[in-house]
């Protein structure tokens, strides 16, 4: 299966249907984990703010098999299937910050989160391995050392934190994160373009330092942003504004330019989603859907519009094994 053959959506329904009990060629179950997919920066909070959805990717670990990892859904045929895939590198960095021995498992990957996206499909690959390393060796309980890894493996915590807590997250620059549940009153809509953009790739295009008063204005935006999605205050279009990423990133977008602007000129609260082409849109109502679909379809380039929900519940352990 490739990417180009499946919707996001057709797809996450495969994953919550998988039966996380079944036996592989006579290889049981021993661990198995659920992480959200996440957008992260929500416009103006670039490294700081994300959100959980409900895009599901799961980790499920067996006796050893033939190759370390396998791959199903999106990515499946693409990613590595052995010690260098992300799933297992976070499973050994969990298992040597706790001085355990590294497991011999091999692990079944199905996610429904797109490659290169802007959904988090990296964070969440790091969060699995991490989440499923504790599960089967154990070690301390709590958010802080699976965010801290997740962050050494990343580069950034936005995407992890939400993806470890699930709901809106602001993370601290000295580390750590707070959340709070985002308003269920307003609808994440995902406007997932066909094309791919690594994320180092699109963090290499962002300037080194920027003016005082555009690092004033965005973190007055940032602020105000937090607070609609929290529900605290309405969310306004012109708060998800950024001036830090957005404007280099969208250069080498253009589909996602042409979304971002779209959304805006119609009112729409609307972001490039993490390091894109992905965009996020918030919607207060879903009658005003119709205002998101009429700007896809002015677009160049195909794009799946994915009306998603809020991930409240983060990483979840589904099994683990009993201790001895
Ligand atoms: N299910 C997965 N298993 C292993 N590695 C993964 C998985 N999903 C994503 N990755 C890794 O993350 C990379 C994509 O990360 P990145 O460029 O940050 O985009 P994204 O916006 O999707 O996080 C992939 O090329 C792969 O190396
Ligand atoms: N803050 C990061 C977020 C990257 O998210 P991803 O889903 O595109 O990996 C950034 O903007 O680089």
């Amino acid at each position: 299966m490739t990417e180009a053959d499946h919707t996001v959506a057709t797809v996450a329904d495969t994953v919550r249907a998988v039966d996380i009990d079944a036996d592989l060629d006579g290889r049981s179950v021993i661990a198995v984990v659920e992480v959200p997919a996440t957008s992260a920066n929500l416009g103006p909070g670039y490294d700081a703010l994300g959100v959980a959805l409900d895009v599901p990717m799961l980790a499920v670990a067996r006796e050893p098999g033939p190759q370390r990892v396998t791959s199903h859904g999106l990515g499946a045929g693409e990613l590595p299937t052995g010690e260098d895939n992300l799933v297992w590198r976070a499973v050994v960095a969990w298992c040597e910050r706790v001085g355990a021995a590294v497991p011999d498992v091999s692990i079944d990957v199905h996610s429904a989160i797109p490659l290169e996206r802007g959904m988090g499909s990296s964070s969440a690959a790091a969060v699995a391995g991490l989440a499923l390393g504790r599960a089967l060796v154990g070690g301390p309980g709590g958010n802080a050392d699976v965010l801290e890894l997740a962050t050494q493996l990343e580069g950034h915590p936005d995407n992890a934190a939400a993806a470890i807590a699930g709901g809106l997250v602001a993370c601290l620059p000295e580390g750590g994160f707070q959340r709070v549940t985002p308003d269920p009153g307003l609808v994440p809509v995902l406007l997932i373009p066909t094309t791919r953009q690594n994320t180092g790739h699109a963090r290499g295009v962002l300037p080194v330092e920027v003016p005082l008063q555009v690092a004033a204005a965005n973190g007055a935006r940032a602020v105000a942003t937090f607070a609609g999605l929290a529900g605290l205050l309405p969310l306004r279009a012109d708060a998800m504004v950024d001036e830090l990423h957005e404007p280099p990133r969208l250069a080498i977008m253009t589909t996602s330019g042409q979304l971002v602007a779209g959304l805006r000129d119609a009112g729409v609260p609307a972001a490039l989603s993490g390091a894109g082409p992905s965009v996020l849109a918030l919607l207060d109502d879903p009658s005003r859907l119709t205002l998101v679909t009429d700007v896809v379809d002015a677009v160049d380039g195909a794009v799946e519009v994915l009306v998603a929900r809020w991930n409240l519940a983060g990483a979840r352990v589904l099994r683990a094994p009993v201790p001895a």
